[in-house]
């Protein structure tokens, strides 16, 4: 039975078992479950602290595993990214009192700075031949400045709220941009139950990316209109059963629908028709 660690709180609880429902898989009814069965599937899945899971799966003691980027490379652990799941993206960032003289990571030697990520932090200081005090807080960084702990502070920022409210602002490039990802040991090898759970996944994002377009065209413009819809692989071309027109079908990106509805209409394209992919395997 393949074993898979899933974040049970924070920011990727909710979305992870989102994307593991629209998969197929069971999901928890409630909160405190710490281990689930789903046999029809022949998964199991361990609900664990997102910033552990990179531990878990770099052990080889779990198969596999939804965390975040960030937390992964923070964790220095045995895991590697294999799949980038497109949800709970964030940047990780150094943040400086407004208007302080501190322009970027080589301005920050010698000063504090506060972190719950400090993996990250130091091998970031250490490629740029920095050295600064690095202090590990477990949450609410941001508050480390005004109450005198450190001069600067690195975190999760994704709206910039958070950072707004306590006086602070980005400074320099971000260190990290982070998503949610799946996670292996590093050199495991092939194994047919993960290639499937991934291709589970796979067919998730591409569901939500793509939707299907058909509609009909007058025989002559296909070259057109396919150029407008060429697909993933090739659309589908079938004869009407009215003389010199024909039916396409083909996916598009769902963010471009309506524009590629307009552009089909304008080259005499009818009965245009979008329709949400459920499921796939591509
Ligand atoms: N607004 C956000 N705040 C924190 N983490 C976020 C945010 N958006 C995405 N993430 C990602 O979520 C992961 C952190 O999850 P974690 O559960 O440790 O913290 P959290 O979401 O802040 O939850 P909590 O603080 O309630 O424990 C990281 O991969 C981070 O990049
Ligand atoms: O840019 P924003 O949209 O404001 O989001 C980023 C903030 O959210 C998270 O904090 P959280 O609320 O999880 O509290 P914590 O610091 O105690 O984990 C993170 O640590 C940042 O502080
Ligand atoms: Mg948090």
């Amino acid at each position: 039975m393949l074993r898979i660690a899933v974040p049970n709180k924070g920011s990727l609880s909710g979305p992870a078992a989102e994307m593991l429902h629209e998969a197929g898989y069971r999901q928890r009814k409630e909160a405190k479950e710490l281990v689930l069965v789903d046999p029809d599937n022949q998964v199991e899945f361990f609900f664990l602290r997102p910033r552990d899971i990179a531990v878990y799966v770099g052990s080889g003691r779990l198969d596999v595993g939804i965390t975040g980027r960030d937390l992964l490379l923070d964790s220095a652990s045995e895991a590697e990214e294999v799949l980038a799941l497109g949800f709970a993206g964030s940047t990780f960032r150094f943040a400086r009192p407004v208007g302080a003289e501190i322009a970027g990571v080589q301005d920050l030697d010698g000063l504090r700075i506060a972190t719950s990520y400090t993996g990250l932090v130091e091998q970031h200081l250490a490629e740029h031949g920095v050295k600064a005090t690095v202090t590990k807080l477990d949450g609410a960084v941001e508050t480390a400045v005004h109450l005198g702990v450190a001069d600067v502070i690195a975190d999760v920022v994704e709206t910039g709220t958070s950072l707004r409210n306590a006086g602070l602002e980005v400074f320099g490039d971000p260190i990290l941009v982070s998503d949610a990802v799946v996670i292996r040991p590093k050199g495991a090898g092939e194994d047919a139950a993960v290639e499937q759970f991934l291709r589970r996944l796979q067919g998730v994002l591409v569901a939500r990316r793509y939707v299907l377009m058909d509609y009909d065209i007058r025989a002559g413009k296909v070259s057109e209109a396919v150029a407008l819809t060429p697909g993933l692989e090739s659309p589908t071309v079938s004869p009407l059963h009215t003389e010199g027109w024909v039916a396409v079908r083909s996916m598009v990106l769902r963010k471009e629908a309506q524009r590629i509805m307009d552009d089909l209409w304008a080259i005499g394209a009818r009965a245009i028709l979008v329709t949400n992919i459920h499921a796939c395997r591509i």
